[in-house]
């Protein structure tokens, strides 16, 4: 049977907003290694794919109380030293192609691929806050933010390739460390960049680090089905991620693509007990730390509408969404909650406290890990994104108890089979575009 791929999507605060509250959280050591490192051995142990640092370049969530997702780590340097602490666990860090330039990227995560022996992914992500940290006064619309993202990476995976496998010689005798014939000035002219080349490092242990996207509206269903082994996406409901899964996959076949190099992975939020009234014990005390009014603040700040005259018992009305063709995925998921399932403001805001829109599931390890086995035998995915909803010992509860559970059912893998990440996915290391040496042989 084919094993599911597990992530953890590492938000030392806790997933669960204010879960930091709980006594035992360790949130005085945020954002210090120490902490981090026990949350990534933890990972490690359970064997998880990867681990994942999300990025934002701003403040503004964390000015309006919501500490979730947060720029606390700043994502390469931190899954840097993550890499010195472990040995095999994948390391998918969250770069900004609407912040950051083609060139240093390509740096970025060829070093930490290097670095880490094969590890690395990039998860890609366009920005539609933080401009203003840059001097930029406005966000560009969304088509216009894909369509740079999409000449990015083009970019990113040209230089990647710009050495050729075998270009290190280490020719003592000739004292020649490389051979310059074998690396590649790009000379890349698009819409959006133009940059020479060749990149200033040897072609990663990878070939390319992983690619990582996380968008669900159309132009990023376009550029994830176009480039990205791993999609990231918030699907709450089983029938609506079946759909959403076929829908990549056709889109990835239609690109000449194999389906299965693209593995669709929603976010899931277990609260994991030994009994189903411990869960409920542990998921009404995470609710009770909530302000009910720094709830409201949030969900306005993520419909960008003033919600300040609403009753907290009433439900949102659907003029307060943007109109439908404009939402962003996550907006779409919080008007339906609102408008067709009813949920009241108050609601709204205990739903998104704890699940900001995943699957979210209190139970056993055993009933945790049956909604899995559905949903992955349904199609609905090839594994998750695992938010602990509470740190530490929520992803403890994770590791040692749910895990083991997808392990005993053959779900998931008992031990690493390979080193890197791609091993991890099973997915083959991407010969070189402009061919070389090294992989005709390879192909041999
Ligand atoms: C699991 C997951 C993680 C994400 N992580 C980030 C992130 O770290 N930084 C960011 O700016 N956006 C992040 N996003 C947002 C997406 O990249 C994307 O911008 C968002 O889904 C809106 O795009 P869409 O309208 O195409 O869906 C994440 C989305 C998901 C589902």
């Amino acid at each position: 049977m084919a094993h599911m791929h597990l992530t953890t999507f590492v938000m030392p605060l806790g997933y669960h907003r204010n879960s930091w509250c709980r006594p035992g959280s360790r949130a005085e050591e945020v954002p210090g290694l120490g902490f981090l490192s026990d949350i990534a051995r933890m990972a490690e142990e359970a064997k998880l794919d990867a681990l994942f640092f999300g990025d934002v370049a701003h403040a503004t969530s964390t000015l309006r109380g919501d500490t979730m997702m947060n720029g606390f780590y700043e994502p390469m340097t931190t899954l840097a030293a993550l890499a010195a602490r472990t040995e095999r666990i994948g390391l998918i860090g969250t770069l900004s192609t609407s912040l950051y330039e083609p060139y240093n990227v390509a740096r970025l995560l060829s070093s930490l691929d290097h670095l880490s022996g094969g590890r690395a992914g990039w998860n890609i992500v366009t920005s539609a806050d933080g401009y203003r940290n840059f001097g930029i006064e406005a966000a560009p619309e969304p088509e216009e933010r894909y369509r740079r993202s999409e000449e990015f990476v083009r970019v990113v995976e040209e230089l990647w390739d710009s050495w050729s496998d075998d270009a290190v010689i280490v020719d003592r005798a000739e004292r020649r460390w490389l051979d310059p014939e074998r690396l590649r000035r790009i000379d890349f002219e698009g819409d959006y960049f133009r940059v020479e080349g060749p990149l200033n490092m040897p072609r990663s242990p990878q070939g390319r680090p992983v690619l990582v996207q996380a968008g669900s509206s159309g132009p990023g269903m376009r550029l994830g089905s176009a480039v990205a082994n791993i999609i990231y996406t918030a699907q709450p409901d089983l029938q609506q991620a079946v759909e959403f899964s076929a829908r990549m996959k056709a889109l990835a076949a239609e690109q000449g693509r194999e389906p299965g190099e693209v593995k669709v992975i929603p976010g899931i939020v277990p609260v994991v007990a030994d009994s189903q009234a411990e869960a409920d014990e542990i998921a009404a005390e995470l609710s009770s730390f909530l302000d009910v009014e720094q709830g409201r603040l949030q969900i306005a700040g993520d419909l960008q509408a003033d919600l300040s005259d609403l009753e907290l018992d009433e439900p949102i009305p659907a003029e307060r969404f943007a109109s439908i063709g404009t939402l962003s995925s996550r907006q779409g998921i919080y008007r339906r909650k609102s408008v067709e399932q009813g949920l009241s403001l108050r609601e709204l805001i205990y739903d998104r406290a704890r699940s900001t829109g995943h699957q979210w599931v209190a139970g056993t390890a055993e009933t945790v890990a049956d909604r899995m086995q559905q949903w992955f035998e349904a199609g609905a995915c090839d594994g998750f994104n695992l938010n602990s909803p509470y740190n530490p010992d929520g992803f403890e509860r994770i590791c040692t108890k749910l895990v083991p559970e997808l392990q005993n059912r053959g779900l998931f893998r008992s031990e690493y089979t390979g080193v890197t990440l791609r091993d991890h996915l099973g997915l083959p290391r991407p010969a070189n575009r402009f061919g070389g040496a090294a992989d005709a042989e390879r192909a041999r």
